[in-house]
């Protein structure tokens, strides 16, 4: 997260906490830079869309502070901040439900002035959303075509996106991704998505935020991410002389004389190995998946560290 400091913040939260039926969410503290795409990963019921939620002010913190592109609302969000923000909730409003596409599409242009109607009816035509047909009559993914298609008409500032891709076929999703990242060419808007697919995560995000019982586990720059830990097989030493090494996270036996080790940096510890034990031997090494990665973050090893 080099120099996110300098940057300016689409959002920010200041301990931001919510009280909920079972435990808190938060306290948040949390910046997200503009002109970037952040996905917020995490358990179901983690807090992704309680903080989406919060974003948007449908919720408001129960302690703390939330701005938004510096600027703070303690209550309902000023409406020239809300007509910068668009949203996809997870599950769709009832306000529109007996709405046709066309005039929930007209009812959303009066209320947000950077509304594009050209934009708006090209989306329609490459997801082919029936125009006619009243939301509640869509089918899921259908309805959710609409709802990305006109949250991408209002062209705003910042999007809001809880689990987009639900209910969308593969056509519709990669048309979906090619979109998002369009929007993002020259355009300064932020994307603060909650996904549960790791598809999406690569192609998209420019940082991930790991959420997990309410609180954040951290922000890592996704990249820095994918690259911090590698698993290799080793032959030649016992697991209790290699749990010391610096740079270890875990280790294992897998098969007669052979260890599987997840490590921190894997020219390290090759280095190590041909200073240190010159009869250790690497057989194979491979990059860890992300869910992988979030368990290792998950249980307290920080991302870039070694640890
Ligand atoms: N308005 C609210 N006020 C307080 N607590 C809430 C509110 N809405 C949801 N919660 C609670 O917050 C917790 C997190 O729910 P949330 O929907 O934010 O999780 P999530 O990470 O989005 O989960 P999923 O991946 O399943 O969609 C749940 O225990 C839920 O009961």
């Amino acid at each position: 997260m080099n120099g996110i400091m300098e940057q300016k913040m689409a959002i920010e939260f200041n301990g931001a906490l919510k009280r909920g039926t079972r435990k808190p969410i938060g306290p948040i503290n949390l910046q997200i830079p503009q002109g970037y795409v952040v996905a917020l990963v995490g358990p179901n019921g983690s807090g992704k869309s309680t903080m989406l939620n919060l974003m948007l002010q449908t919720i408001h913190p129960d302690a703390g502070e939330i701005s938004w592109f510096g600027e703070k609302a303690k209550e309902a969000l000023p409406l020239s901040i809300r007509q910068q923000i668009g949203y996809v909730p997870e599950n769709p409003t009832r306000e529109e439900h007996f709405m046709t596409a066309e005039s929930a599409a007209k009812f959303r242009a009066h209320w947000y002035p950077t509304w594009d109607w050209e934009r708006f009816e090209a989306l329609m035509t490459r997801f082919e959303v029936p125009r006619g047909e009243r939301l509640n009559r869509m089918s899921k993914g259908e309805r959710r075509k609409f709802e990305i298609a006109a949250v991408l008409a209002a062209k705003p500032k910042l999007l809001l996106l809880d689990e987009p891709s639900s209910g969308l076929d593969p056509f519709a999703w990669k048309d979906m991704i090619d979109e998002l990242r369009a929007c993002l060419d020259g355009e300064d808007v932020t994307i603060v998505l909650s996904t549960h697919i790791v598809e999406e995560v690569k192609r998209l995000a420019d940082y991930i935020v790991l959420v997990h019982h309410g609180q954040i586990v951290g922000m890592a720059e996704k990249d820095a991410l994918f690259g911090s830990w590698k698993e290799v097989w080793i032959r030649g030493a016992q697991s209790d002389e290699l749990k010391s090494i610096p740079g270890v996270l875990t280790c294992r036996e897998d098969g007669p004389s052979i260890t599987k080790l997840v490590v921190s940096d894997s020219l390290e510890f090759e280095e190590w190995c041909e200073r240190e034990r010159a009869n250790v031997h690497i057989i194979k090494s491979r990059s860890l998946e992300l869910e992988e990665i979030l368990q290792l973050w998950i249980q307290g090893h920080q991302p870039g560290q070694s640890n």
